[in-house]
């Protein structure tokens, strides 16, 4: 049984507070725990959403308390029940607003609610469990989101919901901050983003380079989490707060904002970001130089030419306004249907930053990175009509991509189990084009065909251990069907 399996110990210093160490040796893939998660609902900031299946909904209402609800059954989800009742005593219900795509903060007192209501429910739990959680209270104090949720959580729950005779205000505020500093951003069935509070995993200490991954599965939101690399026993184990392909400056600036730590990891700590580049720019006044943070862990420090003999200087405060321009242009592409111009203006804008980033820096390669799953898949360029330019274009940035994540995510991640499918389809056109054209025979594209077989190996391996509902856990058994029958084709060549 899963939640027998705990290959961890609780240990504490001044730098992490409590932290996970692993009580034994961990192979790739092995599972060290599962977690049940305290409390589940909608992010900060969310449109309004069905407080039972978290789809978006547009001006439809529980029926008992007027809150976003999609459907009957959603009604009387067991994660709606409660806080209904909270609602309909008091009378209060969610205010109409103009435009149901936009934020909604009154959704924002939802998941503090859910956690004081499984609070009174599980006492014991409370109290072991979400009690001892870091807060950051005086640090969080100075923010504006403690206004914010002083007003939207805290006085809209004990005075407006009349909850004052059960909890005080003190209370609601740990909550938000029990949650600003430890929850995580899980799917909802439907693949809409919300958070998660769940007790063990939130001890997990934070690098830039994690060795563990956790997969959410959606009946019940149950977090497994597994090592990504072999891990040693004594080692720590870690936990990646932020996106990990974002660059050192905005990683770090998302840290310290809501987990009010500055990292100082081994990624962040090097210029380089680990040979990965990226963060690196290129130089504009010279032609062989890159532009690099003298000291990543001092944010005001300054950025500098490689070259010597160059010595261009710039100031971090004029990367990150660049960083932030280019981040709006290219944030504009993901509102794209997937389309041929979905791909054209990615290569496009990449074309035009090509003499400013490097070609790994993180900007050109989360571009590349959307292309990765965009070439192959979309009208125009399906899969089988790609010309070999295109398939050799598909497979350069996935094997890009996978050369980063080696590094910088290394082991058995989602990621990789994607990008190793998407890698797998030119590959395999690649090798197929080149035997119908007579240009190898048929021994030499069973061994071409070996690399595809492999990476649908890896894919089905790291991917099937995903909720089998969701995208990545269907892609992971259409890579076990896709192998299988690659192999048999193989067998009639
Ligand atoms: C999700 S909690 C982790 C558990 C927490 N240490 C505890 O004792 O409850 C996140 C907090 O742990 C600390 N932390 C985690 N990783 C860290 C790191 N790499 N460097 C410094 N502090 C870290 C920070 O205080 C951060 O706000």
């Amino acid at each position: 049984m899963c939640s027998d399996i705990s290959h961890y110990t609780i240990q504490q210093n001044d730098k992490y507070g409590r932290y996970l160490v692993a009580s034994r040796d961990l192979d790739a893939g092995e599972l060290i725990f599962c977690d049940t998660p305290f409390a589940v609902g909608p992010k900060p900031d969310t449109p309004p959403l069905c407080l039972g299946c978290y789809v978006p909904v547009d001006n439809t209402l529980c029926s008992r308390c007027g809150w976003p609800i999609c459907s009957v059954e959603c009604e009387s989800s067991s994660q709606h029940v409660a806080e209904c009742a909270v609602f309909a005593t008091a009378k209060v219900r969610f205010q109409p607003v103009d435009d149901w795509t936009t934020c909604a903060p009154q959704l924002d007192c939802i998941t503090p609610l859910r956690v004081l209501l499984a609070k009174e429910k599980d006492p014991h739990r409370w109290q072991y469990e979400l009690e001892p959680m870091e807060t950051h209270t005086e640090a969080r104090q100075k923010k504006q989101t403690w206004s914010a949720d002083q007003v939207n959580v805290v006085n809209f729950l004990v005075d407006h919901c009349k909850l004052g005779n059960k909890f005080d205000k003190e209370l609601v505020q740990k909550v938000c901050g029990i949650l600003e500093v430890n929850s995580v951003e899980v799917p909802s069935h439907g693949g809409f983003s919300i958070r998660a509070i769940y007790p063990r995993l939130a001890i997990t200490a934070h690098s830039c380079v994690p060795n563990i991954v956790h997969t959410v599965l959606s009946n019940d939101y149950r977090v497994q989490v597994r090592a990504a690399i072999p891990i040693k026993s004594g080692e720590n184990l870690y936990l990646c707060y932020t996106y990990a392909l974002s660059p050192t400056l905005v990683r770090r600036e998302f840290l310290v904002e809501s987990k009010f730590f500055y990292c100082d990891c081994h990624r962040c700590a090097d210029p380089t970001e680990l040979n990965t580049h990226l963060s690196t720019l290129k130089c504009s006044k010279c032609d062989d130089g890159v532009i690099l943070p003298t000291n990543p862990l001092e944010n005001e420090a300054m950025w500098m030419c490689s070259d010597k003999n160059c010595g261009f200087k710039t100031s971090s405060a004029a990367i990150r306004k660049m960083l932030a321009v280019v981040q709006a242009e290219t944030e504009q592409l993901d509102a794209l249907e997937p389309g041929p111009a979905a791909i054209e203006q990615r290569e496009a804008t990449i074309k035009k930053y090509k003499s400013v980033f490097h070609p790994r820096h993180s900007i050109l390669l989360s571009l590349k990175h959307s292309l990765a799953q965009l070439y192959g898949r979309v009208e125009e360029y399906n899969i089988d009509e790609l010309p070999d330019v295109l398939l050799e274009r598909k497979v350069e940035i996935c094997r890009l991509v996978l050369k980063t994540l080696d590094v910088i995510t290394p082991g058995e991640t989602r990621m990789r189990g994607m990008m190793l499918y998407e890698l797998h389809a030119p590959l395999m056109f690649l090798a197929r084009n080149e035997y119908g054209a007579g240009l190898i025979t048929s021994d030499q594209l069973k061994e071409k065909l070996q690399e595809p077989i492999k990476c649908l190996a890896d894919s089905a391996r790291i991917l099937q251990r995903e909720d089998p509902h969701s995208p990545e856990g269907i892609t992971g058994q259409i890579a076990q069907q896709s192998m299988e029958q690659l192999i048999a084709s193989l067998e009639s060549l």
